[in-house]
Formats: C-alpha cells, structure tokens, sequence
C-alpha cells in the first residue's frame, strides 16, 4: 500500500491511510467486527457484501451547489426563474467555509483514498481522487471508476480532488446561503467536490459525471446520459440515452452483444467511450431468468446497497421498505461480453431515447425525423422514478433536458449541438422508446421492449410497414418479430381509444409549454414544427 501525503490537502493527523485497497483489503475492512451502524457490511448468499447507505438511499440535488466565480459565471447554467435547474450558486465564502468543515471532519482519523480515472482516453480522461471516512464508499469508487494499472498509480497526479465528509453536518447553511445541512459542492477551478452530510454513493459517481458533462463539451466532445454496446466484433454501436430507471442498464446489458458501458459516455472523434469502470444497476425486483448477466454480476467484490438481507444472508429483492433504489455497484468485467481492454468503439449508429411514460401516451417505439431527434432530445420527456432522487416517491411525469438535466452544467442547446454533429457525421438514426406504461395501466414488458431494440439494431425496424400516431406525427411500425403487434399503437392498449386521445392532447399541450423556454433564438424557434400539435 503506497502512503500518500494529505497535508498537501490540509488534512492533518491521520491515524491511518488505507491507500488504493484491494478487493480483499476492502472486504476486510467494510466487515470489520468494530464497525458500527451504516458503516458496517452484510455479507449475503451471493457473495456481495451489503451496505445501508442511512438516511439519504437516492441523491439530493437540492443541495447541489457550484461555486460562482470568475470561471463558471458565464459558463455554468445556473437556475433561474425562468429555467429552473439544479445548478444552484453559492459563493467563495460558502466554500471556504464548507471545505473547512470537511478538512476538520476528515482529520486525526482513519481515512481511505482511492485514486481512479474517469473518462477511458487518456487524452480527456480526469484523474480522480477521493478521500473518504467509510471503508465502503472507498469500495463503491473502486467499482464505479476506473482502475489504473500498477504503473498509472506510481505516477498518479489527481486533476480532481473529491472530499467526502459525510459524517459532517453544515450547521450554519442558512448564514452561508445553502439549503440544508447537506451539501454536495463543486468547485470547477480549483476542481474540487465536497460532499457533507449523505452517505450515498451516487453523489461521487454523478459527480464525475456533471464534471464531465463541463470539461468535455467545451473541447467539442458530446458528453451524454446513456448506456452503450455494440455487435459482437466492437462495432454497430448503439447508444441509450435515458433518466434514471428507464433502462439504460438493463436494456444495454445485453447477452448477444458488448456491453461499452451503462450510465455515462463520450462521443469524439474516434467515437464511443466509457466514462466508467463500473455498473450501478438498480435491484429491485430483480429477476434471475430475464435479468440473469445483472444478477450473476452480483457476487464478491460487488457491493449491493439498502438490500434486505436476512440473518443468514438470504435477500429479498422485493423488499422496498428502505427505498425502492435498491442497487449493485461492480466492476464491468463481472459481465462477461463486454468491450476489453478499452471500453470504446466507434461512432455509434443507433441512438435511442429510453422514455418511461407515466401517462401511457408514447407509442413502445417512434421512429423519429432528424428534427423531431432534435425536439425530443432538448425536450426530454419522461418519468422521475421513485427513489433516486430524494423526495420522488411514485414515478413523476419530468422534462428532463438531454434526458439528465441533473446533471447538464452547460445550456442543453450545447448538447444538442455536439450530439447533432456527431450523428450526421456518423449517419445515425435515432429513435424514442417508451419503456413507461400504456392503457393496460401496467409497464411495457422488458420482454417486448428487448425486441423493440433487437428490431432497431439489426435493422428490421426500417423493413417494417409503418403509420402515423395523431398529434405527435410519430411514425412507428405495425409490427416487429418478437413484439406483441397489440402495443404498438398506444390507442389499442386502451378499453376505449378516445381515453388515449384525451392523454394525448394534454401531453401535446405540456410538450409546448415546456418547449417555449427554448424559442428564444431562431434556432429552438424551427424546432417547435418537429413537435406535438396541441
Ligand atoms: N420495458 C422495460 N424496459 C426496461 N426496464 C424495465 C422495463 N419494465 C420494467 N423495467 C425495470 O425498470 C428498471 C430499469 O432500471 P435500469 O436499467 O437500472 O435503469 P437506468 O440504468 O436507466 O437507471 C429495472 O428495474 C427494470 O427491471
Ligand atoms: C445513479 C443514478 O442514475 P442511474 O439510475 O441513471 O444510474 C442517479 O441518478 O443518481
Ligand atoms: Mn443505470
């Protein structure tokens, strides 16, 4: 274990560092028989420790906050009243004075550090380190980012520090103008994040992610909110854009291809690549016959989060009384079709917008329009699901920007922009998929969605017969092997279709009105003819 020295950070008297642990050092101590609390680890039947992750089981992005400086002034999209967001200002004052908080909370104790990548080229990627107070958030970065080997590590230089304080509390918020006694801070000069009060791991992991979606636009890379596989020899490449639980994990995970990754990519020059070292899959429910590659992934070395597991080990997927965002970190190679050594591959041909419609308007699948790609893409419609976001307890019909508005720090036209230029350089088609619910009042199966996907990417999608869906212009098939021919036109899932037609006005009608905050410019003023009548 090498040492490593954290005055430099002005965090002093450390009784001991556990630098870059292994797995089997990360097991040791997550169990450890002195532990207590949520600090303490579960081992279970399938041999992935659990972990209760206390109070906070989603992320808060209430209490996200940048520091408002010379640098991220006129770059950041900050909220506003006219666009609300979750990018919130707070001042150097704020900062200082929460950084302080967590210096103090992180001295003369033990400590972890691990240092990863994030971001799988070299040329783009952040060096990231993290300094935390709990063994397993020392173990959820490990999976979660990437791995340097032996060599990167002797001559590791962190261009990102992550200071995770999550056993301290901002006591005096409201004099530093914040919005609890939890904080999760960025700061985009000094390229720092300060996390206080929540235990959850996500708050590191999309992190990285906002940094990312800040540092790589602005050099003319897409960065982008979705999941990414490709054929069997690394190439047809597809993409899944989608907010959390709409199956981006689930849907790219997929035995009769590579998976590339689950959550966060980057699309340049050379094409498609991998943000992360890691998979977070949602558990809850989860299904060993039509889930199996996730559920075999869950074994030692993954770590599983606010699982029940009972004294013997024995878990409970079902169980949603902690909270319905149940999960599993791993490290990628615990699928066993994946994309080695480098998760990339070349420019992708297939872009999907995984949608989960709460109102069961969207047809399962639409063939869009490069415009309509455009309009559907900025406008980012489709639901919160309960439990990744504090506060969201039943799924929340959402317009989401670039389907991550949580984590966009740039106006999402940029977005749009480098998506667009990326998919006409590469000929890529788009298409928005419902992966939601539909007049039966129940979700589309994972069965008929997996053979949407299947009929997008080997192309028979494009042979199939085709009509319009009323209001939305939508063009989608009439049938598709492997698809219940019943559910893909939205009205015959309904006892009576005009039930869909009054679902589908007032859906078209929150379309508009979302979209007129982007019919400022002539730009965002074209696009309103791609999208829904009301
Ligand atoms: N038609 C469907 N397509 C994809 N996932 C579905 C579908 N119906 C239900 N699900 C469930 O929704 C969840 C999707 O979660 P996940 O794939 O982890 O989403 P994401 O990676 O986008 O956060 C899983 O629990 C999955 O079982
Ligand atoms: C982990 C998250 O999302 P996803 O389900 O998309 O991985 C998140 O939104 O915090
Ligand atoms: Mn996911």
């Amino acid at each position: 274990m090498a040492t490593v020295d954290l005055s430099q950070y002005g965090i002093t008297g450390a009784t001991e560092i556990v630098h870059n642990p292994s797995y089997d050092e990360l097991y040791k101590e997550e169990m450890k028989a002195d532990l207590e609390g949520y600090e303490k680890g579960q081992e279970s039947e399938l041999g992935a420790v659990n972990v209760m992750t206390g109070i906070y089981t989603g992320r808060s992005p209430k209490d996200k906050f940048i520091v408002m400086d010379e640098n991220s002034k006129d770059t950041v999209w900050w909220t506003s009243d006219e666009y609300p967001n979750d990018n919130h200002p707070a001042s150097q004052e704020a900062w200082e004075a929460v950084k302080e908080l967590a210096k103090k909370e992180l001295s003369n104790k033990k400590l972890y550090v691990v240092d990863a990548f994030c971001g799988a080229n070299e040329d783009t990627r952040m060096a990231v380190r993290f300094i935390v107070e709990v063994a397993w958030q020392a173990h959820f970065v490990t999976n979660m980012f990437i791995k340097p080997s032996a060599e990167e590590l002797k001559n590791f230089k962190p261009d990102f520090v992550v200071y995770n304080a999550s056993k301290a509390k901002v006591t005096n918020y409201k004099e530093l103008g914040l919005n609890s006694e939890t904080a999760v801070m960025f700061n985009i000069t000094s390229r720092e994040q300060v996390i206080v009060n929540t235990w959850y791991g996500g708050e590191m992991k999309k992190g990285m992610f906002s940094m990312m979606n800040y540092y790589l636009p602005l050099k003319g890379i897409a960065s982008m909110h979705c999941s990414a596989n490709a054929d069997m020899d690394g190439k047809n490449t597809a993409i899944f854009f989608g907010l959390s639980g709409t199956g981006k994990t689930t849907l790219s995970t997929d035995p009769k291809r590579l998976l590339i990754g689950d959550d966060e990519h980057g699309w340049d020059d050379n094409g498609i690549f991998n943000f992360e070292g890691g998979c977070y899959a949602k558990v809850i429910n989860l299904d060993k016959e039509s889930e199996p590659d996730i559920y075999n992934a869950i074994r030692r070395d993954a770590l599983l989060e606010n699982v029940t597991i009972d004294d013997k080990g024995v878990i409970d997927f079902a169980d949603k009384t902690v909270t319905e965002n149940t999960r599993v970190s791993y490290p990628i190679d615990h699928i066993k079709n994946i994309v080695r050594p480098v998760s990339s591959a070349p420019a992708a041909k297939n872009v999907i917008f995984l949608s989960a419609d709460a109102f069961g308007v969207l047809p399962p699948v639409s063939i869009l329009t490069p415009e309509q790609t455009k309009y559907y893409f900025l406008s980012g419609f489709t639901a919160k699901l309960a439990g990744t976001e504090r506060g969201i307890t039943e799924p929340t019909p959402t317009f989401s920007a670039c389907f991550g508005q949580a984590f966009l720090e740039l106006h999402p036209t940029k977005y749009a922009e480098e998506l667009v230029k990326k998919m006409e350089k590469s000929g890529a088609k788009a298409y928005l998929v419902n992966t939601g619910w539909n007049g039966t009042g129940k979700r589309i199966s994972i069965k008929d969605t997996r053979g949407i996907i299947d009929a997008i990417l080997d192309g028979s999608i494009n042979k199939a017969d085709t009509k319009k869906i009323p209001h939305f212009d939508f063009e989608v098939p009439t049938s598709l092997p492997g698809v219940d021919p019943a559910i893909l036109d939205p009205r015959d899932t309904y006892a009576d279709a005009s039930e869909w037609e009054t679902k589908a006005v007032d859906l078209a009608q929150r379309f508009v009105k979302n979209f007129a905050k982007y019919e400022g410019n002539e730009a965002g003023k074209a696009l309103v003819a791609a999208g829904p009548k009301a």
